[in-house]
Order: C-alpha cells, then structure tokens, then sequence
C-alpha cells in the first residue's frame, strides 16, 4: 500500500491533490524558509521545497512525500507573501501594468531518493488603478500569498495573461507532479 503525504500547509495545494481524487495526508513542519540571495529564482524554490519535503520524509521514510515553494519574482526582486497591508500595496502597485514570473519548487522525495524540480509561468497584470488595489486589498486576500495575490480567487480579475501552467501560480504544477510520482514508482490510476 503506497503512502503519499503533502508536506504543505497551504489549502490550495491540498485542493489541487484532492482533485486528482488521490488518497494522501497533510503533515507541515515549521522550516527556515530563508534563502540565500545569491542563487536564482528556480534555485530558491526548489532548496525551499526539498527543506520542506526532508522535514517531513525523515520520520516518513516508506512515504511518498510532496514538499513545494512558489514565489512571484518582478525585475528580477523575488516577492514573497506581503508583511501587511502597505506591503501588499507596494507589491499589487509594482506588478501593475508589467509581466512577472511565478516559480514554482516542488521536491519529491520516495524510498530514500529525491526528485527536485521548478516550473516558471509568466504572468500579466492589467493597470491597476490605486483604488481597484485597495479594494483588492480589502478583500483579504493576498495575505498568504507570494506577490500578494491569489490567481484563483478574486486575484482573477487582476491577470490580464497567463503564459505557462495555471496550476503552478496557485502553487502545485500538477501535471508534472504527478508525471515524477509515476517516475519515482507511485502507481496513479488516471
Ligand atoms: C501567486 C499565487 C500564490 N499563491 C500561494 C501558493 C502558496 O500557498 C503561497 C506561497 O507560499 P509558500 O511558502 O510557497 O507556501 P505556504 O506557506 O502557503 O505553504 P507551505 O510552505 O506549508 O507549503 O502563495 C496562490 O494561492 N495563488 C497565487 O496566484
């Protein structure tokens, strides 16, 4: 009997799971989710998603294990989720008007080996006017999310484009995913 577990506290990553009708657990373990500016967007994603994804396959060694990082990177500055209300207005204004990436980390880690992997989807944003910021804002709605929004919700109205995979922005490139489960030896019926 194969044992998967999402090595994620967020919601929507569970959701996109659920929706491949997959039977798996949630366990999330408090990581030091700081990062070395050095390194690239893709590396970044990927070292915070293996952090997450060995968190949790240490005391789960049998277990398939699923750990996954997305950031919003704008010019080359990696935007994480906003400190607050004034920090979410700086990021929704800097992304107004422009195209930005979304990367995506997701480590898999299987009977003692592990697969790292980011997928990169461009992402672009309508002129926002200040108003339509705040109201956006006031929804409550980018405050645990990377760039400070949420491409699922009301987050929707904002995105003018999408180049690349839509799954990835809300935090789990399923496709793939599932594709190196397979790969690792997990038996996925679809
Ligand atoms: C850009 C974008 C991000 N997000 C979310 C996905 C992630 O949950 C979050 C980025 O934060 P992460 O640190 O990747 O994940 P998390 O803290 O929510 O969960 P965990 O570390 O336990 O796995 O932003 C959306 O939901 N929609 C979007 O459009």
């Amino acid at each position: 009997m194969q044992n998967l577990i999402l090595a994620s506290s967020s919601p929507r990553r569970k959701e996109l799971l659920e929706n491949l009708q997959l039977t798996f657990e949630v366990s999330s373990s408090d990581v030091d989710e700081s990062f070395d500016p050095a390194l690239t967007p893709g590396e970044i994603v990927m070292e915070l998603s293996r952090r997450k994804a060995r968190a949790v396959s240490k005391d789960n060694a049998a277990s398939f294990v699923i750990g996954a990082d997305t950031v919003v990177v704008l010019d080359g500055t990696v935007l994480g989720k906003p400190l607050d209300k004034a920090d979410a207005f700086t990021m929704l204004k800097a992304l107004s008007g422009k195209e930005h990436s979304v990367y995506t980390g997701v480590s898999i880690i299987a009977q003692g080996k592990e697969k790292t992997f980011n997928v990169k989807t461009n992402v672009v944003f309508w002129e926002l006017s200040d108003e339509e910021i705040h109201a956006y804002i006031h929804t409550g709605e980018p405050f645990d999310k990377a760039g400070s929004y949420g491409i699922q919700g009301f987050g929707s109205v904002l995105v003018k484009e999408i180049k690349g995979d839509y799954f990835s922005i809300v935090g789990l490139p399923v496709s793939r995913t599932v594709r190196e489960l397979r790969n690792a030896g997990f038996y996925f019926p679809g």
